[in-house]
């Protein structure tokens, strides 16, 4: 019998990161991920994804500065995205100029795993890059290079704004950035390693990673979730009424339900309360007091169903984003920053014990037909 979704299968040994779902729990190589939130920033949890282990302060120097050294991007690539139509989807993007930095990188091909921890390193450092020079190109500005003395996520809201973001804002992208770095074998990580286990580069699996990522049932629902709070909030709807109404019609309600999680995702709760801090430093907390009507309605509705649909990552990422000032089509694309370290990690793990990756399916067409010629179809 056919397992729909590859429900329950598991594919691979990972030592990355595990999730109980039935109580909402999620470790990255051992630490909760609660733990990680709140005291280590998104560099460190990259040393950890491909390393194991927690950086020491020097090691973390050395490796902060590695990152920041490979965080400019080409004049090449630069020149390629500001040829990109300003109307495209963000996602289709980044994609892109992902797929292209595999055209400029003389050892692209090269799956050693000494090479595929410098890509590890180049993709986490370049991605942001990207993200940002598309947001300013596509509103007239001129992409900027990253300063030398910013971390990580301070770099990344400078690069897409302008400006040194302050020392909350910046705190609340570095913790949105850790919550999303890891997530077993997600979707997108899957794709990755199916296209890894074909022997094939680290720049095509991230591009299968970041097509995959792109859908609405998985990193795109961060954007569907903001659509959803506008619509709402234009609407003048009551939200429980709207909620009810769009069960009513078989619509998924975007932001909640998870394959694994059967219990409230922990990164939604750490999210909540990063909009809630934001929110109030901003003086403007609609879309929180919205999110959380609608977190209440799905609950009392879901629990008369008897159905353990729960808010996800991507419910409160969207309030947080968008309060950072982050445009709403950007917000799969903040996803995929984050993800990068996760999904070079799981390439680690596949290059270094592959073997190809080929499911079966059970055949329930038509058997012993004979071809009757075209002339007499
Ligand atoms: C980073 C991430 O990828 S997190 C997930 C992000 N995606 C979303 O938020 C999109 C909305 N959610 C969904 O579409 C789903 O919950 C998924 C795709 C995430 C998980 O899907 P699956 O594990 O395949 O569960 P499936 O879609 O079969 O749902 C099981 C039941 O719960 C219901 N359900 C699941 N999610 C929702 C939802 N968001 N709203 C309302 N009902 C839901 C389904 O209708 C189904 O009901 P049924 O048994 O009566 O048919
Ligand atoms: O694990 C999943 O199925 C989806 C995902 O990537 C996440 O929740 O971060």
């Amino acid at each position: 019998m056919a397992a729909k979704g590859l429900e329950g299968v598991v594919v691979a040994q990972s030592r990355l990161s595990d999730i109980n779902g039935e109580v909402g729990e999620l470790i990255y190589a051992g630490y909760d991920i609660d733990d990680l939130a709140r005291n280590t920033t998104f560099e460190e949890v990259c040393y950890l994804l491909w390393n194991g282990e927690l950086p020491t302060p020097t090691q973390l120097e050395e490796f902060s500065a590695h990152l920041r050294k490979h965080a400019t991007l080409r004049p090449e690539v630069v020149e390629m995205i500001r040829n990109y139509p300003t109307d495209a989807d963000p996602m289709a993007a980044v994609r892109t100029a992902v797929s292209a930095l595999g055209m400029f990188d003389p050892d692209a091909d090269d799956i050693s795993i000494e090479s595929v921890r410098h890509k590890a390193i180049f993709l986490t450092a370049q991605t942001p890059a990207i993200v940002a020079a598309y947001e300013r190109v596509r509103n007239g500005k001129e992409p900027l290079d990253p300063k030398p003395d910013l971390g990580f996520a301070a770099n990344f809201l400078y690069m897409l704004n302008g400006e040194e973001a302050n020392e909350t804002r910046v705190r609340t992208m570095d913790v949105a950035l850790v919550l999303h770095a890891e997530h077993g074998m997600n979707a997108s990580t899957f794709a990755a390693r199916v296209t890894a286990g074909t022997l094939a580069d680290v720049y095509s699996a991230v591009t299968s990673a970041l097509g995959t990522l792109k859908g609405p049932s998985h990193g795109g629902a961060n954007v569907e979730v903001m659509n959803m709070l506008r619509e709402i909030d234009e609407s003048g709807e009551d939200p429980g009424a709207w909620v009810r109404n769009a069960l009513s019609g078989g619509k998924k309600v975007m932001g909640f339900g998870h394959r694994v999680y059967k219990a409230t995702d922990p990164r939604a709760t750490v999210l909540r309360e990063l909009a809630d801090k934001i929110m109030a430093e901003a003086g403007e907390t609609r879309w929180l007091d919205l999110s959380d009507r609608i977190r209440a309605v799905m609950a009392e509705e879901m629990e008369k169903k008897g159905k353990k649909i729960y808010p996800n990552v991507d419910f409160f990422s969207a309030s947080v984003y968008s309060t950072l000032g982050i445009s709403m089509d950007l917000f799969t694309a903040v996803f995929a920053i984050a993800r990068m370290p996760g999904w070079t990690a799981h390439l680690l793990e596949q290059y270094a014990d592959n073997r190809l990756i080929r499911p079966g399916s059970d055949y329930i067409g038509p058997r012993d037909r004979k071809v009757t010629p075209l002339s007499e179809r």
